[in-house]
């Protein structure tokens, strides 16, 4: 994150309880303007209640919030220039499409002829300007959910506020409406703040991800980052398959798992230090014995459409995830390949800001 530029939207060590909940945990995040980000993780995690703080209805029992720089824990909801698009849409069904997306601007007291021009350019933003007279049950789920969008975004807000948008559409409309949504914070180039449980929604929209869990940021970066470098078991296991194995890091780039050295590319921790090894199944082969580098037993495959999904057992009894592009025999024994790069390695219990400086540090080393 660059060091010049005032973040929009900041923490720093935010905490909240619910009665003997503790929702939130010091949490500290940095929202910089004009780009997508994701607050992913499993249900009850705490991801609404970051939407909530940051929305102004809920308040932190400890820590700060601000934007651009100023401290906005006492400032109430209506004087942030945030607005929320809710799952559950939230429309006022009483009125047609026109007066909803219009409500904002009439309430800031913008004229007609202003107001006229906001709705239909919010509308044609989210495609949607045959229906600027329907009411609001003749539409679809999909429809409505555009008239959501079109009515936050009317209020131009600097931040939208995206809590779970899209989880009541079917597959197909929630793949076209993630591009959609997409497009038009990139259009717009406010900042998006969107919520999902869903890693792969995540990983296609998001410029930056923080993966939650118990309340807790457990990592955050780009989907890149995240996904080809997760930081601990629960990132590894939430984002993305993964097949994750105890080994013991010998020395710099050799470690060892199942019974054998490997060399890889990671580096920086104690000689034989306790370590997880994570292989994405994507990244492994199967191959003939001679050839592999463990030995395992198929035990099951689903086809996928576009790749078989491969269960395999090792001689230690570690199962493995094989995504292969031809069909496995069940209960043949074959070899299990990977490439040096395809290891990852975690420390147990390593931080976030330690695990950054280890992993600048050795690419550092790289550059020498
Ligand atoms: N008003 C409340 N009173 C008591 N507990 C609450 C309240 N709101 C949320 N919680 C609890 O706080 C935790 C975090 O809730 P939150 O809604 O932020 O999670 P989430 O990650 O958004 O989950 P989901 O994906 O299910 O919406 C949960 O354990 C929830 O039960």
């Amino acid at each position: 994150m660059s060091e010049k530029q005032v973040p929009i939207i900041a923490f720093n060590q935010v905490d909240l309880s619910f009665g003997d909940t503790h929702v939130l945990n010091n949490v500290d995040l940095e929202i910089e303007a004009g780009k997508f980000y994701t607050l992913l993780g499993p249900s009850g995690s705490g991801k609404s209640t970051i939407l909530k703080l940051i929305s102004g209805q809920l308040t932190a029992d400890s820590g700060d919030i601000s934007f651009e720089g100023q401290r906005v824990n006492d400032v109430p909801a209506e004087k942030r220039k945030v607005n929320t698009v809710f799952q559950n849409y939230a429309l006022f069904p009483n009125m047609n499409v026109f007066d909803n997306v219009a409500f904002g601007p009439t309430l800031k007291g913008m004229n007609k002829t202003e107001i006229k021009n906001k709705v239909k350019e919010m509308l044609n933003l989210v495609k949607l300007s045959d229906f600027v007279d329907r009411e609001i049950d003749e539409l679809s789920g999909g429809q409505q959910q555009r008239v959501a969008i079109a009515r936050a975004l009317a209020n131009d807000p600097e931040v939208l506020l995206l809590d779970e948008p899209l989880s009541a559409l079917d597959y197909k409309l929630r793949k076209s409406m993630q591009y959609e949504l997409r497009e038009i914070q990139q259009r717009l180039g406010i900042t998006f703040v969107f919520v999902t449980h869903d890693q792969e929604e995540a990983l296609a929209m998001s410029d930056w991800i923080f993966v939650m869990n118990d309340g807790v940021i457990q990592q955050n970066g780009s989907p890149e980052d995240i996904y080809d470098e997760p930081i601990n078991h629960f990132v590894a296991d939430f984002i993305g398959e993964s097949n994750i194995v105890d080994g013991i890091m010998k020395e710099d780039y050799v470690v060892h798992f199942v019974g054998k050295d490997f060399e890889n590319v990671d580096a920086g921790m104690r000689p034989n230090e306790r370590v997880e090894v994570v292989l994405r199944p994507e990244d492994l082969d199967l191959t003939s014995i001679e050839n592999g580098k463990l030995v395992v037993t198929i035990e099951d495959q689903s086809f996928r459409g576009d790749y078989y999904e491969i269960t395999a057992r090792d001689d230690d009894g570690n199962e493995w995830q094989v995504q292969a592009t031809n069909s496995a025999i069940i209960g043949a024994r074959v070899g299990l390949t990977f490439d040096p790069e395809d290891i990852h390695i975690m420390r147990f219990n390593e931080s976030e800001d330690d695990f950054d400086a280890r992993l600048e540090s050795y690419e550092d080393d790289d550059e020498i």
